[in-house]
């Protein structure tokens, strides 16, 4: 029978229950001062000088080597975090117990994520990479209120932890490293939806910031009624800009294209920006110039736009007027590239010279702006080229000059196939080419009249009756010409001299009158 003495002697000596709460009540008690004490008294840096002391002694012996990315420097985002975060989001196995998913009304698919405290072991050419996703409050706000109201809002910190042994070093720099920001590349482009930057007033400073909403305009080249030699013309030479990153580099040119977009309202400019950057898949910062008052704005505001992006200025013969803005004038003043010393005056709140001019805006686009980042297109709009600061005329400025003309008999057949699905030929085309001859119709004049009727037939004989009484021709406003047209920088350079002439010409005018006036 089992007695009690059967227990080895151990066990007889057991502590008892009371004697085992009151050793664990003072334990908690010494580690628990313990630890305030070291929270408290001990200043931070010694804190964590300490910390990677000890940490050192436990890892000294151990061939591992970790990196630590983290997801932001003091400026900006690290690329690195980014990536990795990516990335990682392919090697999510069944093993993975935590992970984050979203998607955002505009996104197509679900992205999925690493979710913190969650490891994933990839392996590379053989050796084995551990990843950790880590988050740490930087101010210890949890555990110490004085700091929570110190750092109300500050966010925790994330990063990712990469374990390898350390001869696999050279490796992991070398071929690991840029393999997983090539595939992040990849995968980022596909997530990518396109972003449209406005310029927006901040409640809290007054200051002036890009905000971003999806790009989801459905312009393509496919939608867009321009002559079919321009299409392809400016296709092409977008398709060059994107694969001559060396040829700028050799050049010593900064990788930027300039493109002036010109022609009657509803001709299409916008709407060909629309389509241009969706068929480069680039995002666009609207700048409107009316918002800006100050020259350091627009210098802030112009490097916080990113690469692969298009800066569009819609109407920029009406932005031509900042010059006078703060004197009250509504006059043009045309700045001719002989003014541009101007520009070194400092600014003045309510002195007499502009904050914002025209040509300064373009010396900082050239100089500065323009060689601080890659794959940049400016994309300028205007009703009226001929009104157009001389400056932005010359040549290396805009490198192509793009001609939106009224509703060609082609562009008619390309509205007519989209709106109403007409594919062939249609027995009124005949009366509708030649009455295109004699009429001014914008091609968004055109949409108007065929989005009346889902019947084709009904649709084109209410467009052939409105140009048969010259309906549209009231509408018009300006005259820019007929046929669409395509400048490169070398046929400018006439233009650009007589432009500059002529500005200059009238420039003294004006100074002659204003002495007039004054006197
Ligand atoms: N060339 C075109 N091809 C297809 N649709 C066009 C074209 N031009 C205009 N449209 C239609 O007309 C609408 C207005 O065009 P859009 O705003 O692009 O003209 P715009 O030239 O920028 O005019 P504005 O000079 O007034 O800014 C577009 O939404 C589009 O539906
Ligand atoms: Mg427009």
């Amino acid at each position: 029978m089992f007695s009690f003495n059967d227990f080895p002697s151990s066990f007889k000596d057991f502590p008892s229950t009371s004697t085992l709460f009151s050793w664990y009540a003072s334990t908690t008690a010494s580690v628990m001062m313990i630890r305030t004490m070291f929270n408290d008294l001990l200043p931070e840096v010694v804190r964590t000088y300490l910390c990677s002391f000890f940490l050192n002694i436990f890892k000294r012996g151990s061939n591992e080597l970790t990196l630590v990315i983290e997801e932001s420097t003091s400026f900006s985002q690290n690329q690195i975090y980014e990536a990795s975060d990516a990335y990682l989001s392919t090697k999510i196995t069944s093993k993975t117990k935590r992970v984050k998913i979203c998607k955002t009304p505009y996104q197509k698919n679900i992205t999925v994520r690493l979710e913190k405290n969650e490891e994933i072991v990839d392996t590379f050419e053989g050796v084995e990479l551990t990843w950790r996703h880590v988050c740490f409050d930087p101010a210890h706000r949890l555990n110490n209120p004085a700091r929570l109201m110190q750092y109300p809002v500050r966010p925790e910190k994330k990063a990712f932890e990469l374990t390898f042994h350390q001869k696999n070093k050279d490796m992991v720099f070398n071929s690991y490293m840029p393999f997983v920001l090539q595939k992040a590349n990849a995968i980022s482009e596909e997530e990518r939806s396109l972003s449209m930057y406005t310029l927006s007033k901040m409640e809290v400073d007054k200051s002036i910031k890009w905000a971003s909403i999806n790009l989801e305009h459905p312009a393509t080249f496919d939608t867009i009624a321009m002559e079919p030699k321009l299409k392809r013309n400016l296709i092409e030479d977008l398709n060059r800009f994107l694969r001559r990153k060396d040829f700028y580099k050799r050049v010593g040119r900064a990788w930027k294209r300039g493109y002036l977009l010109y022609g009657p309202p509803g001709t299409g400019k916008s709407s060909l920006v629309a389509a241009m950057a969706n068929y480069l898949k680039f995002d666009v910062y609207d700048l409107q110039l009316a918002s800006i008052m100050h020259d350091s704005d627009l210098r802030k505001l112009l490097l916080q736009t990113g690469n692969r992006s298009i800066l569009v200025i819609e109407d920029i013969d009406c932005s031509a007027d900042l010059t006078d803005r703060r004197n009250g004038s509504t006059l043009p003043e045309a700045s001719c590239p002989d003014d541009e010393e101007d520009d070194d005056q400092p600014d003045s709140v309510g002195g007499k010279r502009s904050m914002l001019t025209l040509s300064g805006l373009l010396n900082f686009i050239d100089g500065l702006w323009s060689s601080c980042g890659d794959e940049r297109i400016i994309v300028f709009t205007t009703n009226h080229k001929e009104r157009l600061d001389p400056a932005l005329l010359r040549p290396g400025r805009m490198d192509m000059h793009i001609h939106m003309s009224y509703c060609t008999p082609s562009g008619f057949r390309l509205l007519a196939s989209n709106y109403l699905g007409i594919s062939g030929e249609h027995n009124l085309f005949g009366e509708i080419d030649g009455l295109l001859r004699i009429n001014q119709v914008t091609p968004a004049q055109v949409a108007e009249v065929l989005m009346k009727s889902e019947d084709a037939d009904v649709a084109l004989r209410g467009f052939v009756k409105k140009l048969k009484r010259k309906d549209f021709n009231e509408d018009v406003e300006g005259d820019i010409g007929e046929a669409s047209e395509v400048e490169t920088i070398e046929t400018q350079m006439q233009h650009t001299e007589n432009s500059c002439q002529k500005a200059r010409r009238k420039k003294k005018g004006k100074g002659k009158k204003k002495i007039q006036a004054a006197s």
